[in-house]
């Protein structure tokens, strides 16, 4: 699979070339036949559940993990073909962990300075650089403090100013603010983006939180149980999930059961209960076929209590929460219930309702 998408101003990034990639531990498949492409500068962000392959992935292309058949090109060179590899300091990448990872004897400057040793620069330009790089995450006063006098934010800065020192053709990250707090999170979120597009270098992110997905990537891969099953922009993997794996890992507001009433192009009509609503096709269905149509939160509260307009469903508030911009409601309709139905103005639970599904955010799969 490979997607073309925007690239930053300068770009030196490796081409990340995987074809037909697989690797076992023991009996378990943890990557079947991955194909994949990533074109110099862009951002692919790895999604999916625990144990779909994401670490195993990530470790093949750092170098830490060994192909059993496939091969992979970093920057067009062959770095892992099954029998031949090279090993991850020949690989022209830096990563970024989850728990930071840095050397507990060393100062932030220590640790910055450590990525340069093989570099052979003179101490001036070393320091030059560590200096920068300390500067670019915001932490060129704490350069002289230990990791263990750093907050979890601070490391992860330590960390990341590690990363880009010697400006290496890839950056791979694994799941870097899994251990921070949300608003934390969303910061350096931002920075790890600014900062990695200003780099020029390619990168490969893994999370299993869609929305850090969604925010991060030029291209997101999707993994499921070791297979890669879908890449694309993120606008793609939203509006157009090649499954209903990728559909539901990537926000649902609920599933409806419904019977074909008619096809039309891409467009199904389906009646779910006593209603009527239209859904984007997905794969081969025709009238009186079993659906299931999965329902982005896409919808909203309609006018009509009374008379049932087609693209109406019926149901009755289960529950309301405050989100400070306005309130979610949970409403059951359909013999289910469907989640984050926004309003500026809360329903009262128990108060019957109709919803207004948006097609856009409704597809229909088979079964
Ligand atoms: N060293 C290992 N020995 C045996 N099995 C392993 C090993 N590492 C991973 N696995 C298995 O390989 C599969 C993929 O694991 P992997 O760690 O790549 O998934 P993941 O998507 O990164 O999960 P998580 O989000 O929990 O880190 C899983 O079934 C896992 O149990």
């Amino acid at each position: 699979m490979t997607v073309a998408t925007k690239s930053p101003a300068i770009v030196h990034g490796h081409t990340v070339h995987l074809r037909q990639v697989s690797k076992h531990y023991g009996r378990t498949a943890a990557l079947t036949d991955i194909d994949l492409h990533v074109e110099p500068g862009q951002f692919l962000v790895l999604l999916g559940p625990s144990g779909s392959g994401k670490s195993t992935l990530i470790r093949t292309l750092a170098g830490v993990e060994h192909l059993d058949r496939g091969r992979l090109h970093l920057g067009g060179t062959l770095m892992d073909d099954g029998r031949r590899r090279l090993p991850p300091e020949r690989r022209d990448l830096a990563m970024v962990f989850q728990d930071y990872a840095l050397w507990p004897h060393l100062t932030a400057a220590g640790n910055v300075d450590y990525a340069l040793r093989r570099r052979k620069l003179t101490a001036a330009e070393a320091g030059r650089r560590r200096a920068e790089a300390l500067d670019r995450v915001g932490l060129a006063h704490l350069a002289g403090r230990y990791p263990h006098e750093l907050s979890g934010g601070e490391q992860q800065r330590v960390a990341l100013a590690r990363a880009v020192v010697g400006n290496p053709r890839l950056l791979l990250f694994d799941e870097p603010l899994s251990n921070l707090d949300a608003d934390l999170r969303e910061r350096l979120r931002v920075e790890i983006a600014t900062l990695t597009r200003q780099s020029g270098a390619t990168a490969v992110y893994i999370t299993h939180d869609q929305s850090e997905a969604f925010a991060l990537a030029d291209v997101i891969g999707v993994l499921d149980k070791g297979k890669l099953v879908q890449l694309g922009p993120p606008e793609a993997i939203y509006h157009d999930p090649a499954t209903p794996f990728v559909a539901r890992f990537t926000g649902l507001s609920g599933e409806l059961s419904g019977t074909v009433d008619s096809v039309d192009g891409d467009v199904v009509r389906a009646r779910v209960g006593a209603d009527l609503i239209r859904a984007k096709r997905r794969g081969a269905v025709g009238p009186g076929d079993t659906v299931r149509v999965l329902v982005r939160p896409a919808a909203h509260f309609a006018a009509e209590v009374d008379s049932a307009p087609e693209g109406t469903v019926e149901g009755s508030v289960v529950d309301v929460a405050y989100r400070g911009h306005g309130y979610d409601h949970v409403v059951a309709c359909g013999g289910t219930t469907l989640g984050a139905v926004f309003a500026t103005h809360a329903r009262p639970r128990g108060s019957r309702v109709r919803l207004r599904i948006d097609i856009e955010g409704c597809m229909a799969f088979a079964g």
